[in-house]
């Protein structure tokens, strides 16, 4: 039987992230996806193409929320850009209802060439981590929802990643990503019981625009289809590794993920290693 999923998210009009890489990996999965939107990210060529963003009105949220789950029982839920304290609230309510979906949280918080956004934080941690199967910080999102200055090793993501787990989730992926210094893209999953660590050698110390939503989407995905945390992590890895590689260039300064990289175009230099 062909699953589904839902991700409640921004549109990113340039294609890389958001709901636009929600929808592609779901598809790459196989998975039947469906939206509910929250924003829409403009970029604005009459300064630096700087983002902008437009938020969709909350009773117009709360009637897609209401749609998406009065037509479809979902396999998987991932949430991305939320923009508002009143959409963690609806999202939150919207989950409580479908009782024991898997939900992935990407607790957007910060864009690639942006800074950080409106503040959620604190709505993340006492409404959506406590119902979230995995939620999957960056490095500034961690220290955010901590309350940390930074983090800068993999021991303050293993300290971060317990700290998150302890708040309800019930496992947390922190991603190293390209912030983490060194040659390889490191990031840690806890579950509650056992750290695992997974690294892949960095392709350059570019951020590259989608690569969060779509590991998030992925992960959403392999738990659809019935893979365990762990699996669903590593699978995922992989396949927002060889979108990383497929990079695309725009007129921004930050390029895009290309979501069907690891079909047509899989690179050599992908190598996730757990440990
Ligand atoms: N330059 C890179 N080379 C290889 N993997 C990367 C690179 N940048 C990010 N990743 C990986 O992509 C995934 C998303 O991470 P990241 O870009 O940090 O998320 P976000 O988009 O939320 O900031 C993680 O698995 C991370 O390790
Ligand atoms: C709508 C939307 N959601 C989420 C993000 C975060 O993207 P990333 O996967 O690069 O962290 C962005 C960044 O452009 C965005 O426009």
């Amino acid at each position: 039987m062909v699953k589904r999923a839902l991700t409640v998210a921004g549109s990113d009009t340039s294609g890389g992230a958001g709901i636009q890489a929600d929808l592609k990996v779901f598809e790459e999965h196989g998975i039947f996806g469906t939206t509910a939107l929250t924003s829409i990210v403009t970029y604005d060529p009459a300064n630096e193409l700087h983002h902008d963003i437009d938020f969709v009105d909350s009773a117009v949220i709360e009637k897609q929320l209401t749609s998406a789950f009065a037509l479809h029982a979902f396999d998987g839920v991932k949430s991305g850009m939320l923009g508002s304290t009143e959409t963690v609230t609806l999202l939150a309510a919207a989950l409580h209802r479908a009782e024991g979906v898997r939900y992935v949280l990407d607790p957007v918080l910060v864009c690639k060439g942006q800074g950080m956004m409106v503040d959620l934080k604190q709505a993340f941690l006492d409404e959506l981590l406590p119902q979230a199967s995995v939620v999957t910080p960056n490095l500034q999102e961690a220290a955010a929802l901590v309350g940390a200055e930074s983090i800068d090793t993999v021991n303050e993501m293993r300290d971060v990643a317990r700290e998150l787990h302890s708040r309800g989730a019930k496992a947390v992926m922190v991603k190293g990503g390209a912030r983490l210094a060194g040659n390889q893209a490191v990031d840690v999953l806890y579950d509650g019981e056992e750290f695992t660590v997974f690294t892949s050698p960095k392709l350059g110390d570019l951020m590259v625009n989608g690569a969060g939503c779509s590991l998030a989407a992925a992960i959403t995905s392999e738990l659809a289809l019935g893979s365990d945390v762990r699996t669903a992590v590593e699978r995922a890895k992989a396949f927002v590794t060889h979108a990383i590689a497929g990079h695309i260039s725009n007129a921004s300064s930050v390029d895009s993920v290309y979501h069907a990289a690891a079909r047509l175009s899989p690179s050599e230099d992908v190598n996730v290693q757990r440990q």
